[in-house]
């Protein structure tokens, strides 16, 4: 990618497009293109083609997806598995169409069976059951990955694919309903803080381990895999190191100066008992995460307060 490559980022409101954009225009790039949701429905296919024919990207950052928490994917499979197969189906193909030089679709670490030996190499795909709460999701991310590997074999299409571990940071989904752990704790201590509420309830047992990487990590390595990567086989993306949902929740209650009880609600879903990835195939492209988790729980905390936690409380 030269620094005036035109780059289509699908999802840049996201949480993950978002950061690219950001880590792009600090690199330098200033040919990025974008379109948000209302002037541009990914499930519709031939909007999606007239869009490619017409602006004609070099590169794509495939970041737009139907994406949530245990609770969400647990709750509406149907639309999940559905957007999800449209849109990376409707993406990947007109970008093959219109000549994309290259494409980076984000698959997730859900996609491996949900007792893989751990830490989950790349090569544990397909290798058993998926977790219940969230196969219909896992399964649209695996098209995704089948389609960009058969497109590189059939059509010389250069489409990489890496599974990001659990996210969070700026510009994350903060709804208690919908959110993934992190943005839902943050916001629950904060409002038991606020409150002077003597619990916050913690889904689940607190038993469940799960990797945590900062958005902005994982924006730099999108587009370091971007610059370096072009091969068929998927790359994990994480920091190889996990926490308790417990251990996370010390880690948040700190973050937020909050002094009450923590309890945990065990009629919620766990989930996988454990998701850590093996990052060897990524640390041997020369990336590493370099955010720990303490400073990237304060830092968000702070753009929750700054962006979301203002306006929600004078409503209140
Ligand atoms: N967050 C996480 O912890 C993880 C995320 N990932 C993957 O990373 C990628 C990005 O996720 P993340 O940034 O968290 O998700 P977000 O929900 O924050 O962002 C998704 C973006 O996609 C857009 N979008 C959804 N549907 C459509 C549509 N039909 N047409 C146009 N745009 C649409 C949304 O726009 P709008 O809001 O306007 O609908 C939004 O901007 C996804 O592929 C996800 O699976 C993988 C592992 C973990
Ligand atoms: C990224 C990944 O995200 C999803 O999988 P998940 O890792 O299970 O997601 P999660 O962040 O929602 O929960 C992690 C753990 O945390 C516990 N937990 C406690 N209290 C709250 C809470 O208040 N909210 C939420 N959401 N979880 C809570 C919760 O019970 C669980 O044990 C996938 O559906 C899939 O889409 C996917 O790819």
């Amino acid at each position: 990618m030269d620094k005036g490559s035109s780059i289509y980022i699908a999802g840049h409101r996201g949480l993950v497009g978002s950061a690219i954009a950001r880590r792009l225009r600090a690199l330098g790039f200033t040919n990025i293109l974008t379109r948000t949701h209302k002037e541009l429905d990914l499930l519709e296919q031939a909007a999606v083609r007239r869009f490619f024919e017409i602006e004609k990207p070099e590169y794509v950052f495939l970041a737009a997806a139907k994406v949530g928490g245990i609770h969400a994917n647990d709750s509406y499979p149907a639309e999940f598995i559905r957007d999800n197969l449209l849109i990376q189906t409707n993406v990947i193909d007109a970008a093959w169409r219109s000549g994309v030089k290259k494409l980076c679709f984000l698959g997730s670490s859900c996609i491996y069976p949900k007792l893989a030996p751990q830490p989950i190499n790349e090569k544990h795909l397909l290798t058993g059951p998926l977790e219940p709460t969230n196969e219909w999701y896992a399964i649209a991310k695996i098209a995704g990955i089948k389609m960009c590997q058969a497109y590189r074999r059939q059509y010389d299409f250069s489409a990489i694919s890496l599974m990001p571990t659990n996210l969070y940071g700026p510009g994350d989904n903060f709804d208690l309903q919908s959110s993934h752990v992190l943005p839902a704790l943050l916001r629950k201590f904060h409002e038991a803080k606020e409150a002077g509420s003597a619990e916050v309830v913690v889904w689940g047992t607190g038993k469940p381990r799960r990797e945590f990487l900062h958005v902005d990590d994982m924006a730099d390595a999108s587009v370091h895999l971007m610059r370096v990567y072009d091969e068929e086989q998927i790359v994990n993306v994480g920091v190889g190191q996990d926490v308790t949902i417990a251990e996370l929740a010390e880690y948040v209650r700190d973050a937020v100066g909050y002094t009450g009880r923590v309890v945990f609600d065990p009629s919620m879903p766990d989930g996988t008992p454990r998701k850590l990835l093996d990052v060897t195939r990524l640390h041997a492209t020369g990336w590493r995460a370099k955010v720990p988790l303490d400073e990237g729980i304060r830092q968000t905390y702070e753009w929750y307060l700054e962006n979301v936690a203002p306006p929600r409380l004078m409503a209140l």
